[in-house]
């Protein structure tokens, strides 16, 4: 039943409201508790601190860095205590509740299974064991009363060479859950391009897939990352403002690629958070989302990593909200582009949109 005045866009009710997070990272997003009881368990001894407490702080503080090479740096930790099949499944069942209990009713969840390899468990085991995890939290949240559908991108890391192996095992495990690939890791030096054996092979398949570009480096990357290798969405995108230039009357000028971009509606995967602490925004008030709505790029709102930030998809929302002044409207907005960029089959996102987010939306606001 609708209420008869819109609800106020508090933390609560964001909470509450359907969310769709298409980028975050497995390896991002674990509880400070898991980490330290699977490093008790598998003999892992390299964390800064076994306080809980210490641990959520010591993540947010090392991530805020203002360079993604040393944001980097922290995933030791987390790929660390990921070694075992257990730790995987537990990691993806714990990701899949904390993901419905904070009202995301679709997510795509990412990580890569070449930094699980080091007891010498296979590609193809890695992904199993994440699998597993996903239907087990998802089947628990349901028992809750939460549904979640859990979509799983492989990454392959860019200082890696081993994209075109990575890709060829998303498309394995394309029919049990893995809906498309990335590449994710230091942006600076490691250029899409060096990829582009991979990117062609699942073009050739029929495979979705996403490239981080234009957080740590600027537009040649994002230009690479479309008209080279074909992403069909980008991971953050921020630099695309690059080639927009505001004069001070308030006339837009876009250039070429921004206006391809938009266009096109190409997807950005937006992570506010994350980009500030990776120095790839200024502060979340100046950051380029405000002005990449305003124009109606294909805008999403995501967490990237909720343990290096201390975040959830409603506390970005509600950061937004705060900074922005954003109401339902846009937070349905961010919601349904979101959904309408998703790598799963059209019907099965329109019947989100419809049966979950826009009542969803409706209920909060007539
Ligand atoms: O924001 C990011 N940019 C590039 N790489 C990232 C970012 N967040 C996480 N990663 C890396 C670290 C993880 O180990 C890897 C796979 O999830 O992806
Ligand atoms: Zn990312």
């Amino acid at each position: 039943m609708s209420s008869m005045n819109p609800v106020p866009v508090t933390p609560e009710a964001i909470r509450s409201a359907p969310k769709v997070l298409l980028h975050d990272h497995l390896d991002g997003g674990l509880r400070p508790a898991t980490v330290i009881e699977l490093a008790e368990a598998n003999g892992y001894r390299e964390l800064p601190t076994s306080d809980v407490g210490e641990l959520g702080r010591w993540f947010s503080e090392a991530a805020d860095s203002g360079s993604l090479v040393r944001y980097l740096e922290t995933f030791a930790h987390t790929c660390g205590v990921m070694q075992s099949t257990d730790a995987l499944v537990r990691v993806a069942a714990e990701c899949a509740e904390d993901l419905a209990a904070d009202g995301v009713v679709y997510a795509e969840v990412r990580y890569a299974p070449e930094l699980f390899c080091e007891n010498g468990l296979s590609l193809d085991t890695i992904v199993e064991a994440v699998q597993e995890g996903f239907r087990v939290g998802t089947a628990r949240a349901l028992e809750s009363g939460r549904r979640i559908r859990i979509g799983t991108l492989l990454c392959a890391m860019r200082q890696n060479a081993r994209s075109l192996e990575i890709a060829e095992l998303a498309v394995r495990h394309r029919d049990t859950g893995v809906v498309g690939f990335d590449i994710a890791g230091p942006e600076a030096g490691f250029p899409p391009t060096r990829n582009l054996d991979a990117f062609e092979y699942l073009r050739q398949q029929n495979a979705h897939f996403t490239i981080h570009a234009g957080e740590a480096f600027g537009l040649p990357s994002i230009w690479e990352a479309l008209q080279h290798c074909g992403a069909e969405r980008l991971g953050h995108g921020v630099r695309i403002v690059d080639d927009i230039k505001v004069d001070d009357d308030g006339t837009v000028h876009l250039g070429r690629l921004a206006s391809y971009v938009r266009d096109r509606r190409i997807p950005l995967e937006m992570c506010p958070s994350s980009n500030v602490q990776t120095g790839a925004a200024p502060s979340i008030a100046e950051h380029p989302i405000g002005l990449l709505t305003k124009l109606r790029f294909r805008v999403t709102v995501n967490t990237d990593n909720r343990l290096m930030s201390g975040c959830s998809m409603s506390s970005e929302m509600a950061t937004l909200v705060d900074q922005f002044g954003y109401g339902w409207a846009d937070l349905q907005w961010f919601t349904i582009n979101a959904m309408k960029s998703a790598f799963i089959g059209f019907d099965e996102r329109l019947a989100i949109i419809n049966t979950i987010i826009k009542p969803g939306y409706a209920a909060l606001t007539s």
